[in-house]
């Protein structure tokens, strides 16, 4: 049955979305603007800090599942400008060292409160 999963320490959705919902052992995050757990926007900041806010709020949803950056199967990465691609690899590398997950990194036109980047995530608990 679909479960809400809701966490204090990754910001609150800004439309209408939960952060993540789960159906059994499969945890299907919202995407993940670089916003942090305050609602602080980071829209001004280097595509790399972008980045590595909306890790750690993938990070937060799933340690609330208690999951992991390892228990990820997918991610989905929309920028605003495929440009920031290395840039943006390079910072996601930190969270995905080995045997990282499948992955999408497309351009899109805009993003939601004009931030430079989006991330969302499907995970699955481990046996
Ligand atoms: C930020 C989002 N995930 C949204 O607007 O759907």
């Amino acid at each position: 049955m679909k479960r809400i999963i809701e966490t204090p320490d990754a910001p609150a959705a800004v439309g209408a979305y939960s952060q993540a919902t789960t159906d059994g052992d499969i945890v299907f995050t919202a995407g993940q603007i670089p916003m942090t757990p305050d609602g602080d926007l980071l829209d001004d900041e280097e595509i790399a800090v972008q980045t590595r806010q909306s890790l750690e709020n993938v990070k937060a949803i799933l340690e609330e599942e208690g999951l992991n950056m390892q228990d990820v199967l997918k991610v989905s990465v929309f920028m605003d400008d495929i440009q920031d691609f290395d840039e943006m690899n390079d910072a996601y590398k930190e969270y995905f060292q080995d045997n990282p997950p499948a992955r999408s990194a497309v351009e899109v036109a805009n993003l939601p409160k004009g931030v430079g980047i989006e991330i969302e995530a499907i995970a699955a608990q481990r046996d």
